[in-house]
């Protein structure tokens, strides 16, 4: 690939992709690399530019990631942001501190100087805080180019050695400025054109694709969900017949959903396509299990099971392709971050495995994997489809799973994505589904007690899955999935409504 290049260097932040996504959105191509191998990276790769990513650390603890300081005599124009701040000031003869008090939300900006890196953002613009730690003494050579009331360095720049650094986090959407501020980095300062989009990523993904694969053949771990659907389509217009998708019925999708999956791979899609029943396996697996994490450890395990005793029926496959994104691999947790819950294609994955992986979404958002779906032709109703996650139900019935309990569920879950169709908010809602709490309460129907399950409802609005806020049902359609679902599904007798965003809570409730 020729394409411009911003190297984004990792100190183990949560927002670090977003940063990535941010130098993509502007048109540059961008690549995470760890703060271990930036050094050889940047050498190898010779980028336009490099951005230092923030962490949880603090620059002067022991064993605290850092970074030889022949990096900054490279004479290439390095952003640093809050932690890579903190990292240039120190190793570069400045001072860094603690503050009495941290510094977190939304904090006014005094901007003294509007040139490089704040050319038309206005003094005074909101910006996003989040640290302990602060710059005390920027170096010699710097700038302070900002400041806010409780922090003396919020922004800092040497132009002669071009380094750049601020403390705010200027990625994240609180800070309203923050795509102004990375295209002034990425065009004024690097010096970049904007010479790359979607497309190209979809057709540079496709010939590495086909370079890997070789002669050999693939299979496709297929859901029929948005990620996996645009996997499968990118390795399919990589190597053709070479691919096989196997889409796994594990008895945890929704009501009618195995049949409804291969009927559109069937008919709509030209790729050999097997479904594999395998009901029985899984849920026996799992039968007596209540504990979330092994829960998805034992569902990561058995599709890698399940796809390894598929490949051996076919010759020649060396190969699994998984449609991962990358909110599933920083959840899953990495060597800096940590795990949030274990994505079964991920952190549930079993350590000896005898196929490799191909997984060309890794790095992308899911509204970003959506635009490559538009962009190579997946049908529209797929890639707009909510998301589903891998091991299904199973995490959406708190406890055990059992032939009851994925009664209710899939009953209940039907019944509000019906309601939801019908009232016309399935593209406002992101995702929505009902969960089993495993709550028994008392109720009274037909003058009888009753002593039955509740339900809960879970919709959220989001954009890429990392954070999301709770869907403003109106009051008339939830009120009318409540009646419906303890009315027509044996067994419920209350419905609560799930009003908690992420963070701190997470979508799904396991
Ligand atoms: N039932 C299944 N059969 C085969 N592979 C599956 C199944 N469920 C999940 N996978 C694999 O696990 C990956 C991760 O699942 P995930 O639900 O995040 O993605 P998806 O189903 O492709 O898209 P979406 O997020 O829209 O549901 C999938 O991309 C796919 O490779
Ligand atoms: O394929 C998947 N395997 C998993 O193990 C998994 N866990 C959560 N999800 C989906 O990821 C998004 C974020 O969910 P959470 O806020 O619950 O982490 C939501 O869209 C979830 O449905 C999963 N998808
Ligand atoms: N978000 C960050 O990068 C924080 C940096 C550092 N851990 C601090 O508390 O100041
Ligand atoms: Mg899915």
């Amino acid at each position: 690939m020729n394409n411009e290049l911003i190297m984004i260097v990792d100190f183990g932040g949560q927002y670090n992709q977003l940063i990535a996504r941010r130098v993509r959105e502007a048109g540059v191509y961008s690549e995470v690399v760890s703060w271990r191998h930036a050094l050889a990276k940047i050498k190898e790769k010779n980028p336009m530019g490099v951005i230092f990513t923030g962490g949880p650390n603090s620059v002067y603890a022991e064993n605290a990631p850092h970074l030889d300081k022949e990096i900054f005599e490279l004479g290439l124009p390095i952003l640093g942001i809050c932690y890579g701040m903190q990292l240039m000031a120190q190793t570069l003869g400045g001072k860094v501190s603690r503050a009495t008090q941290q510094e977190y939300g939304k904090i006014k900006l005094n901007i003294h100087n509007d040139q490089g890196l704040f050319i038309g953002i206005d003094n005074g613009s909101q910006c996003w805080m989040s640290h302990f730690d602060y710059v005390s003494e920027a170096p010699a050579g710097f700038e302070i180019t900002a400041t806010t009331d409780n922090c003396p360095v919020a922004a800092m720049k040497d132009v002669d050695k071009n380094l750049y650094a601020v403390q705010f986090h200027a990625e994240v959407e609180h800070t309203p400025f923050g795509r102004k501020l990375i295209k002034n980095f990425v065009y004024d300062i690097c010096g970049c054109s904007g010479d790359w989009n979607m497309g190209d990523f979809a057709q540079n993904m496709i010939e590495h694709i086909r370079e890997k694969v070789g002669g050999k053949k693939v299979l496709c771990a297929l859901s029929g969900g948005v990620d996996s659907s645009v996997a499968a389509t990118l390795v399919h217009k990589a190597v053709g017949d070479q691919l096989t998708c196997i889409f796994v019925d594990h008895g945890l999708l929704r009501k009618n959903e195995g049949d409804e999956v291969e009927k559109v791979f069937s008919e709509q899609f030209h790729m050999n396509f097997i479904r594999i029943n395998a009901q029985e396996r899984f849920l026996g697996k799992l039968a007596g299990v209540s504990d979330p994490e092994r829960k998805r450890k034992i569902i990561g395990e058995e599709f890698i099971r399940v796809f390894e005793e598929e490949s051996r029926k076919l010759t020649d496959i060396d190969y699994l392709v998984q449609g991962t994104v990358y909110p599933d691999v920083i959840e899953s947790g990495t060597d800096t971050a940590d795990v949030i819950k274990s994505h079964h294609n991920v952190g549930g994955l079993p350590e000896d495995m005898d196929l490799a992986l191909i997984e060309p979404l890794r790095d992308l958002f899911k509204d970003e994997v959506r635009r490559v779906g538009e962009e190579i032709g997946v049908p529209h109703h797929i890639v707009w489809r909510q998301p589903f996650p891998g091991p299904g139900l199973a995490i959406r019935i708190l406890g055990e799973i059992t032939e009851e309990a994925l009664f209710l569920v899939k009953e209940s879950d039907a019944i509000l994505r019906d309601e939801v169709a019908k009232n016309g908010l399935e593209r406002d809602i992101w995702q929505y589904f009902t969960v089993l709490p495993n709550i028994r309460s008392v109720g009274v129907m037909g003058d009888e007690r009753t002593y039955n399950h509740a339900i809960g409802i879970r919709a959220v609005t989001s954009i890429d899955g990392m954070t999301s806020d709770w869907a403003r049902i109106p009051y008339e359609v939830l009120d009318k999935i409540s009646s419906r679902i303890v009315n027509e599904v044996p067994g419920v007798n209350r419905i609560l409504y799930d009003v908690t965003s992420k963070p701190p809570s997470t979508i799904e409730w396991e």
